[in-house]
């Protein structure tokens, strides 16, 4: 990756901010209570009829999770040598916009966006709710992965030479803080080995790095993403591992955590993240753990080694770029695909934003794939990550759990009513398409809001509860990618469900030429 590539990563100050409890105001739902706003005519419906709205009460206290910041996490040795990145969004900041701002620069503009990074998390399925019923092979999608690298590899050189030769560095002469001991998901008894790179992004939960291999080994990539879980304040700075407060907020990052491995260990598509190795098999083999062992010492690291998209992630590449119209098609085409795949294997993901979509080569070497059609047709260029919030669900079973992030929650979950995590899914793909064809959120104030006035004035939520939503730059457009907007964007009973939204021609007429997708 080069220069142009690293800039793009952010640090925390560009992410979008998670809900804060105080955020979910007690509104009615208005659908029709819309000053300025275009719905869609109505499309079938997915029932909802089991919500039993309105019973605030049924719903668990939410626990708002705050991380730790990245310094005062607990640290394994390969984390503390690293220097921080410069921040893209102080970049982004510096450049200035004009006119109608990119969705990056409107969410710097946001006071709130640094008091604001958290995620709720307050219900937890037991370990078994994601049994890996669904799954393929986990074998045949590396061996299959890394056919796939090796072929572009060949095409595109995505690393300068000198990160190149880091590979052939032997383990046991570098230094150990760089270096990586892992084990596979299919065999952990092997140790394999990798060589941090550099930091590629920063989430509420977690630091992500580059890391690659120091020999080659047939089933792993050359380059890997390494996901180091942070811990939040409450674990690292207890005092005593045996106080209530303790114990209580790990039983719940001990959850989220096994949650998460769990979902990536049972999934298997093309355009979802891929989830290849760990730093401690403990985090694999027990259900537990966290809390089965002696923390007298601090917690353990965990490192997660997933498949790595030299692309970053969507928000950076649409607050940076003017991406072109088939490119817009193609990245949320994939998405369909990887949330279709979700909710046909009945998880649902529940954080579906620009921020975990990632893409997987740099958009230089996708706009020059488009050259050799059929290198765009063979390989998927977008991976869903961030399974931290995701929920294996029965066929008709409502969450109940307040989550998701600000910009991207429907009006259900900020009402405190059970919701079909399907449905919410939905409307998260409609704020994501809408963002690619506007360049804005759409729940943002309008840019044409004066500081004093009411649009300005009212909440990101309260927009979102009154389905306050408008086109700014096409609103004469006849695109089918606006059916699928005003038809996700839209009260739950009336809104697409995947299947529809993969029936539309927008996405539908596209799929038949992604071979990956066959
Ligand atoms: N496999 C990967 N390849 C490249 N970049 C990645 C990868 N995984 C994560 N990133 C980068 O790191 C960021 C944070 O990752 P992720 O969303 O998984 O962490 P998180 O702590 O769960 O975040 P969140 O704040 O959304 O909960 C992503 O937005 C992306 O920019």
């Amino acid at each position: 990756m080069d220069d142009k590539s690293a800039a793009m990563y952010r640090n925390s100050a560009a992410q979008a901010p998670k809900i804060a409890q105080a955020e979910f105001p007690a509104v009615e739902e208005r659908p029709g209570h819309s000053d300025s706003i275009e719905v869609a005519t109505t499309p079938p419906k997915l029932s909802t009829s089991q919500f039993g709205e309105g019973d605030m009460n049924m719903l668990p206290t939410p626990l708002v999770y705050t991380p730790c910041s990245p310094g005062s996490a607990v640290r394994s040795p390969m984390e503390q040598k690293f220097p921080s990145t410069p921040s893209s969004a102080t970049a982004r900041a510096k450049k200035g916009y004009g006119g109608l701002m990119p969705i990056g620069a409107e969410l710097l503009n946001r006071s709130h966006i640094l008091e604001d990074r958290q995620r709720i998390l307050s219900e937890y399925a037991p370990h078994s709710a994601l049994a890996p019923a669904t799954a393929s092979s986990l074998s045949q999608r590396v061996s299959s992965l890394s056919g796939v690298e090796l072929k572009l590899d060949a095409i595109h050189e995505y690393a300068p030479a000198s990160q190149s030769s880091l590979t052939a560095a032997d383990p046991a002469q570098s230094d150990s803080e760089d270096v990586l001991t892992g084990y596979s998901v299919n065999d952990t008894s092997t140790p394999l080995y990798w060589r941090k790179v550099k930091q590629i992004g920063v989430g509420n939960f977690s630091d992500v790095y580059l890391y690659e291999v120091t020999e080659q080994n047939a089933a792993m990539p050359q380059k890997v993403a390494v996901k180091r879980v942070k811990y939040p304040e409450a674990l690292t700075l207890s005092a005593s591992p045996k106080s209530p407060r303790f114990r209580e907020v790990l039983s719940r990052v001990e959850n989220s955590l096994t949650r998460e491995l769990e979902a990536l260990l049972c999934v298997s598509h093309p355009c979802i993240i891929q989830f290849l190795a760990i730093n401690d098999p403990t985090f694999l083999n027990n259900k537990r753990p966290l809390s089965s062992r002696d923390l007298s010492r601090g917690l353990p690291p965990c490192d997660m080694v997933m498949s790595y998209c030299a692309g970053g992630d969507l928000f950076e590449l649409a607050s940076q770029n003017t991406l072109p119209d088939w490119l817009l098609r193609r990245i949320f085409t994939e998405l369909t695909l990887a949330v279709k795949y979700l909710h046909e294997n009945l998880i649902v993901h529940r954080d579906l934003k620009l921020e975990n979509v990632l893409i997987k080569y740099p958009l230089d070497d996708i706009l020059a794939m488009r050259e050799q059609p059929e290198l765009l047709h063979n390989h998927h260029l977008v991976e869903l990550a961030d399974f931290g919030l995701c929920r294996r669900i029965e066929p008709e079973e409502m969450c109940t759990t307040r989550c998701g992030s600000e910009d991207y929650v429907s009006p259900e979950i900020l009402m405190g009513v059970p919701y079909d995590g399907r449905l919410s899914d939905s409307w998260a793909m409609g704020v994501i398409l809408y963002a690619l064809l506007e360049d804005r959120l759409p729940f943002d104030p309008l840019p044409s809001a004066a500081p004093g006035k009411r649009q300005r004035r009212s909440s990101t939520a309260h927009r979102i509860s009154r389905f306050e939503w408008r086109w700014i730059k096409m609103p004469e457009s006849d695109s089918p990618a606006k059916e699928i907007v005003g038809n996700c964007l839209t009260r739950k009973n009336l809104r697409y469900s995947i299947q529809e939204i993969y029936k539309n021609p927008y996405v539908h007429e596209l799929v038949p030429t992604l071979r990956f997708a066959s």
